[in-house]
């Protein structure tokens, strides 16, 4: 197996020192260093570049620059994606988002982790593990997502959140660690923001 593929079945692989994945590396942080350059006007040029960098996109998309990711193609947005500045992916495994998906500024998915035993991890040596998102979820600002978390749909992450663990449908979720505060029910529906 080469340490692509053994990162892409969720093995341990050499992340630091392997060529090819070094070099997937460099070309899609060229990609993103391109992206984060473009005027917040040329929307077609930011849709394009992005459909070039990602794994799968909808229709209807937009990530604020900067936006950085380790591959890119392990990132698959559904329709209506948002994300707010600073989004960081690090998709050495797949992360996926499901429609309908908002991200405040300053927001992290790792699905990449290291040795606990500094022996092992000063080899270069990693594991990656899928995050999954589903539909209808807002994650608030700063929030970070750890390898192998899965969201589920209409779902709102206090900002600030460290997401360890999964978090089950229709829950609003904070904390670090995120933990489930309350279901969301019919009665969100009533409830009035102006001040
Ligand atoms: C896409 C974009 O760019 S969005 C722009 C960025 N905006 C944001 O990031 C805002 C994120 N919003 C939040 O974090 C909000 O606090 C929400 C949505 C989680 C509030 O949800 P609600 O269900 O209304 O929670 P409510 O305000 O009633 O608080 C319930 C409890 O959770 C606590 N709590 C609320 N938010 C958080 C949080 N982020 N972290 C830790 N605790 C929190 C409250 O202190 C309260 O605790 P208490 O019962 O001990 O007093």
């Amino acid at each position: 197996m080469t340490e692509k593929e053994k990162m892409l079945a969720h093995k341990m692989y050499d992340a630091n020192y392997d060529k090819e994945l070094l070099e997937d590396r460099r070309k899609i942080k060229e990609l993103c260093y391109d992206y984060n350059q473009l005027r917040p006007s040329d929307e077609f040029g930011r849709q394009a570049l992005l459909k070039k960098i990602l794994g799968k996109t909808g229709k209807n998309f937009l990530i604020e620059p900067p936006f950085w990711c380790d591959y890119g193609y392990n990132i698959e947005i559904g329709e209506n994606f948002y994300s707010n500045h600073n989004l960081v992916i690090l998709d050495a495994g797949k992360v996926t988002f499901g429609d309908n998906v908002f991200i405040a500024p300053n927001c992290g998915f790792h699905t990449s982790g290291h040795p606990i035993d500094f022996e092992r991890r000063n080899q270069g040596l990693e594991y990656a593990y899928p995050i999954t998102v589903g539909d209808n979820v807002w994650i608030g600002a700063g929030v970070q997502v750890m390898p192998g978390v899965t969201i589920g749909s209409n779902v709102v992450i206090g900002g600030g959140s460290v997401v360890v663990r999964d978090i089950p449908d229709n829950s609003v979720a904070v904390g670090n660690p995120c933990k489930v505060i309350r279901s969301i029910t019919e009665e969100d529906k009533k409830t009035c923001w102006d001040r």
